[in-house]
């Protein structure tokens, strides 16, 4: 008999048993040995029913989703808790599972979103993307209301927003409610801050360049150190001056945050994330405190930005030798355009998001690129030709400008190549089904919850030729991703796809754009003979799958 029926009966047997107790003690009866018996009994029943309450919730997914291939809940979190790479969770678990059916779909617990189906093939990713009336994004779950997660990324942002008026009011272009992030968004992609990533660039190459010659770094170390900065000044005008003092006040402050944000006991027990709690959980009461202080802040800065405004052209304060400006002041400019229509709850609510989805994301593709030219030494010269043609051979740093990237289209298969063979994101936030439908042959029913694992998708070999393979002239013109996405469609999609694609596509392909042919300019790159990383990237697993303790050792050309 399965464990779930067996177990029903025995909790109406404890349930009743409470019952029994609860009017027995109403009617005063004296307190016997009897009664004492009984509270043992309440304690037991109490303990009984969480643990099939956690048994049902958490290792059991929804009934309607049972029947489809499925990682055991255990085997599944423990292999995240015991960081395994997630390119093996995907050759041991999920890979096999997702070959087990034609539609390619298994079902995961998500320490997120809890139990999901999960699409690995294009003609699934393309259906659930584009037709959001029926699967819209999942609203933030109630039970993380007062959670880190919730007050730092689930807030009124786009990100998080289901679709919803208030979602279509922050980013849908010619709305006629309200065109504020639209106007916003045309300017995010009109005015990139290309100066800013290349004197960031600069700047991090002196703090390398006070070590010796030749040194091995530890590359996602200094890469969130980077785009750290961007996202501070590009995004508010802020320095967190993390690439000069790497624990500073804020930088420390930022990355508490971000660790507490993801804390695996937390997401799976949300119930206990409040300051509420702080008598027992002191460090999380720490951690609430410095969010207070963090989002403080920005309400101060959002304040100050607008008395700013009032008096000047917006122009960045940090970044003196620029005219670029800040997503704040866009926003902040969109809005007095339109009578003030954004709040600054929502202000402040999209710079958080921009900083979750702009921040570690970037550091990792760039980190990710790195080690791809560091393991593919033709791949890595090839690049740097193109690198030196555009901006010369001088020994001096030379920032590109937008025309520049625009001439460089290997460095762009680099960067493309990268994004599908070392996915960033495990997946796209979950998807909510509105009503029963088809998708690419899996009946889904009202309810179910649906993400895209990007590694299983990006590493389809049904798909891909060769697909653990890096190949950048797989998006040479007419290559292999062209005829891949003619016959699938939505077969390369690191930043989605549909109404829902990231916002921050163009900002980060020119991040990595200007920064790695400064980088090949001025160094070669290499493994360590002594590299965890020889045979293959080993990353994290959850939601970011970011390299672990990556050392790539840089030679200086001048
Ligand atoms: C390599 C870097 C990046 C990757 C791989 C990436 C990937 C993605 C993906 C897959 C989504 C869709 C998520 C979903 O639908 O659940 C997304 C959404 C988003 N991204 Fe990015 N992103 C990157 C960089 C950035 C940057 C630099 C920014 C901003 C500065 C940004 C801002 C956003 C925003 C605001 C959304 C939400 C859009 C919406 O739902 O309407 N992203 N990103």
């Amino acid at each position: 008999m399965p464990l779930t029926s067996s177990l029903i009966p025995a909790v109406n047997n404890i349930k009743s048993q409470i019952l029994a107790l609860w009017l027995s003690v109403s009617n005063n009866k004296t307190i016997t040995t009897a009664a004492a018996n009984k509270k043992i009994s309440i304690f037991a029943a109490l303990a009984f029913m969480s643990l099939y309450l956690i048994y049902n919730k958490f290792i059991l997914p929804p009934p309607q989703i049972r029947h489809l291939p499925r990682a055991g809940f255990f085997e599944f979190v423990s292999s995240i808790s015991k960081k395994r790479p997630y390119d093996e969770i995907l050759k041991e678990i999920t890979g096999p599972l997702a070959a087990k059916t034609d539609h390619g779909m298994y079902t995961a617990f998500s320490l997120v979103t809890g139990w999901a189906v999960y699409v690995t093939r294009p003609e699934a990713a393309k259906k659930l993307l584009l037709k959001t009336d029926l699967f819209p994004k999942h609203a933030p779950p109630k039970d993380k209301k007062d959670t880190i997660l919730s007050k730092f990324i689930m807030g009124p942002n786009i990100i998080s927003l289901p679709q919803g008026t208030q979602w279509k009011n922050q980013r849908i272009v010619n709305s006629q409610s309200s065109l504020l992030i639209p106007k916003f968004y045309n300017r995010f992609h009109r005015s990139m801050p290309i100066q800013l990533f290349g004197e960031l660039a600069q700047k991090l190459f002196v703090e390398w360049d006070k070590e010796v010659d030749s040194l091995s770094i530890d590359v996602f170390d200094f890469m969130t150190r980077w785009t750290l900065d961007v996202i501070g000044i590009a995004g508010f005008d802020f320095n967190f001056n993390a690439i000069e003092e790497k624990d500073n006040e804020w930088v420390d402050r930022y990355n508490h945050i971000i660790k507490a944000t993801f804390s695996p006991f937390f997401l799976l027990f949300p119930f206990f994330d409040s300051p509420y709690w702080g008598f027992l959980f002191p460090k999380r009461k720490r951690s609430h405190d410095e969010l207070d202080l963090f989002l403080n802040k920005m309400q101060e800065i959002i304040v100050h930005k607008r008395q700013i405004l009032e008096n000047s052209d917006g122009i960045s304060t940090v970044n003196k030798s620029t005219t670029e400006k800040d997503l704040l002041t866009l926003m902040l400019e969109a809005a007095k355009e339109e009578n003030g229509k954004i709040t600054d709850e929502e202000i402040k609510s999209n710079l958080c998001g921009f900083f979750i989805a702009g921040h570690d994301t970037t550091a990792t593709a760039i980190s990710n690129a790195m080690y791809n030219l560091a393991t593919h030494p033709e791949v890595q010269e090839k690049a740097r030709e193109e690198a030196i043609r555009v901006l010369g051979d001088q020994p001096e740093d030379v920032l590109p400008t937008l025309e520049q990237i625009k001439e460089m289209p290997y460095i762009q298969m680099v960067i493309k190549e990268t994004l599908r063979r070392n996915t960033v994101l495990q997946s796209i936030l979950a998807r909510v089904v509105t009503e029963d439908t088809d998708l690419a042959g899996c009946v889904l029913t009202k309810g179910t919850r649906v993400g895209i694992d990007m590694m299983a998708l990006h590493r389809n070999p049904l798909i891909w030729e060769d697909p653990e393979t890096f190949k950048p002239e797989r998006f040479a013109p007419g290559g292999e991703a062209e005829a891949v996405n003619k016959k699938h469609g939505t077969s390369w999609i690191p930043f989605s796809n549909g109404a829902r694609m990231c916002i921050g596509i163009n900002f980060s392909l020119n991040e990595q754009r200007v920064f790695l042919p400064m980088l090949l300019k001025k160094y070669e790159l290499s493994l360590p003979d002594d590299s965890n990383h020889k045979e293959k990237l080993i990353t994290t697993a959850i939601s970011i799958l970011k390299p672990v303790n990556l050392q790539i050792n840089l030679k200086r050309r001048y």
